[in-house]
């Protein structure tokens, strides 16, 4: 998908919400334990009601991972139902791999070949050719982490040598590593103070922001400081969305949560003239 498409996905809709698809076995309603693959069953139905309100979804490997065999499978069914029913929806393997660069290879073919994701999470400290493997793949994205929402980013992200900090040398070094078509970053909303500093740095590209919602990021302070002319935000939600309801009405009240998300953000584009 191209960053133009993936506007015009975000007027249609008018929302530049991510859903993320954090699936923990552990916080699903009892009910859906009697199906045979209870994760993908709770994702089909949070898909299926959410779908209107969303431009993407971002399944987090970890959750999958942790189940072993059936997590993968799980997962594998995930994205082939959104790809089939969706297609216009983006899809993110928040997966924050990245090595050696034959061993990047078989991480990108993995989530580019094996399975189809629009873009991968990628961490930045092994350097460019780390990073680059990721970017061969046409209609394929790298989305580097720049500045996370954790409290512990402050250890080393902050870090600064020269009077710059090390995610403004992160961003300003990987910007040449590829192209506003192919490159996004990881920003928190946690962090959305800095996002102004971040547009002066990159005010094209996509910023991927997770962090409203169960981390208590401000989707507002976020639109304010980072929305670009064309929108140039993904503003994921996991828990505050998936979770809503652990009842039967688990799928209807994700629903709801993302329309109420979408509404504003509806709002937010328009005060910005994007819609
Ligand atoms: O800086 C980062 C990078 C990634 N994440 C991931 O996003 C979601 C957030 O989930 P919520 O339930 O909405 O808090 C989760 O998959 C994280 O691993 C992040 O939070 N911060």
């Amino acid at each position: 998908m191209t960053s133009q498409e993936l506007f015009e996905n975000i007027k249609r809709k008018g929302s530049f919400l991510c859903v993320g698809l954090d699936t923990d076995i552990n916080k699903i309603p009892q009910f859906l334990l009697e199906t045979t693959d209870p994760i993908f069953a709770f994702n089909k139905e949070i898909i299926d009601a959410t779908h209107k309100f969303t431009v993407a979804y971002k399944p987090n490997m970890a959750f999958y991972e942790s189940m072993g065999v059936s997590g993968w499978n799980s997962l594998e069914k995930t994205v082939n139902y959104i790809r089939y029913n969706y297609p216009d929806i983006f899809i993110i393997a928040d997966a924050k791999r990245g090595d050696i660069g034959n061993t990047s290879n078989m991480y990108a073919k993995a989530f580019f070949d094996a399975m189809e994701f629009d873009a991968v999470t990628v961490a930045p400290y092994m350097g460019e050719d780390s990073v680059k493997p990721f970017m061969t793949y046409v209609d394929k994205w790298v989305i580097l982490l720049a500045l996370t929402s954790n409290k512990g980013a402050a250890d080393f992200q902050y870090v600064s040598e020269d009077g710059e900090k090390l995610f403004e040398k992160v961003i300003k070094s990987s910007k040449a590593w590829g192209n506003e078509e192919n490159l996004m970053y990881v920003v928190g909303a946690t962090k959305a103070e800095k996002l102004q500093e971040i547009r002066s740095i990159i005010p094209n590209h996509f910023l991927l922001v997770p962090g409203v919602g169960a981390q208590g990021g401000s989707l507002k302070e976020v639109a304010k400081n980072g929305l670009n002319d064309k929108c140039g935000l993904l503003v994921n939600s996991s828990r505050g969305i998936i979770y809503a309801s652990s009842e039967q009405d688990f799928a209807q009240k994700a629903g709801e949560a993302a329309k109420e998300v979408q509404q504003e953000m509806a709002g937010l584009l328009k005060a910005k003239g994007l819609l």
